[in-house]
């Protein structure tokens, strides 16, 4: 039997950089990137499309489980692109609309379930860092190593303004707040996979560190590991 390929996990609430810093890592070390939070954007955008109720957890289970939905790994500067039923919906399951409908169908133990297994089908050779609410708790708990990534939730909702605003969107500073409070409410108070750090993550507050600053902390507890003979930076 061949061994399993190690996987690296960060999770953590909404804008704590949990995408970004995965990003980065999985292309630092070459390994296989998840971002799982992409598949409950797809689910609920794809929904949404088909009308239907982002509370009929029967059908949405249905569609997770036949999602026509591929991602393209990045290449070069070009990020990782989302394609949902041969359309590039890579920037348009980033609104914070989606991302609420995202946390909605998030909530349904029989979607979770339906996602599960392709969840897991990423771990492929030579790695995987996977990143979303529970990628160290449920999905892979036997991850060789797990970051629960935080940051106050007005910094979280000043760094979305500025990513919005420089996509050329009207937003609005206190709305964004409100939705992201919502949204952690949602995330951190349901019933299946609730958004909590494992018992062996490495939690790391970014409030007040820039983006090098916590791949730096990352990239040295990783160089701690015999992760796939990574030795530092
Ligand atoms: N430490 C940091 N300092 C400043 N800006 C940051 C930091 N980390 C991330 N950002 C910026 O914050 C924004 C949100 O980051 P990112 O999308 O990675 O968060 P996320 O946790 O994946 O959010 P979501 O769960 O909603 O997808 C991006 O514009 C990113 O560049
Ligand atoms: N592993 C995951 C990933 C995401 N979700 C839900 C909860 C989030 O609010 C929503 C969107 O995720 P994002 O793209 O903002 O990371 O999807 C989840 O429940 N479990």
């Amino acid at each position: 039997m061949s061994a399993l390929s190690p996987v690296i996990t960060i999770d953590g609430p909404s804008g704590s950089g949990k995408g970004t810093l995965a990003g980065l890592l999985s292309r630092r070390l070459g390994w296989n990137f998840l971002d799982s939070g992409a598949l409950y954007r797809l689910l609920a955008f794809a929904a949404s499309n088909h009308g239907i109720d982002l509370t009929n957890e029967e059908v949405l289970k249905m569609l997770a489980a036949h999602l026509d939905a591929q991602f393209v790994p990045a290449e070069g500067n070009r990020p990782q692109r989302m394609i949902l039923e041969g359309e590039d919906v890579t920037e348009v399951i980033r609104s914070e609309l989606v991302g609420a409908g995202a946390s909605k169908v998030a909530a349904l133990p029989a979607v979770r379930d339906a996602l599960l297994q392709r969840q897991r089908a990423f771990r492929e050779a030579p790695g995987l860092v996977a990143d979303g609410r529970d990628m160290g708790t449920i999905v892979f708990p036997d991850a060789a190593l797990k970051f629960f990534l935080t940051a106050s939730a007005e910094e979280r909702a000043r760094r979305r303004f500025f990513q919005l605003k420089a996509q050329g969107l009207d937003v609005n500073l206190a709305s964004l707040l409100d939705e992201i409070r919502a949204r952690d409410a949602r995330d951190t108070q349901r019933a299946v996979a609730p958004l909590v750090p494992a018992e062996d993550a490495i939690q790391l507050d970014s409030t007040k560190l820039s983006i090098e600053q916590v791949l730096e902390r990352i990239l040295d507890e990783v160089a701690k590991r015999d992760l796939a003979g990574y030795q530092g930076r």
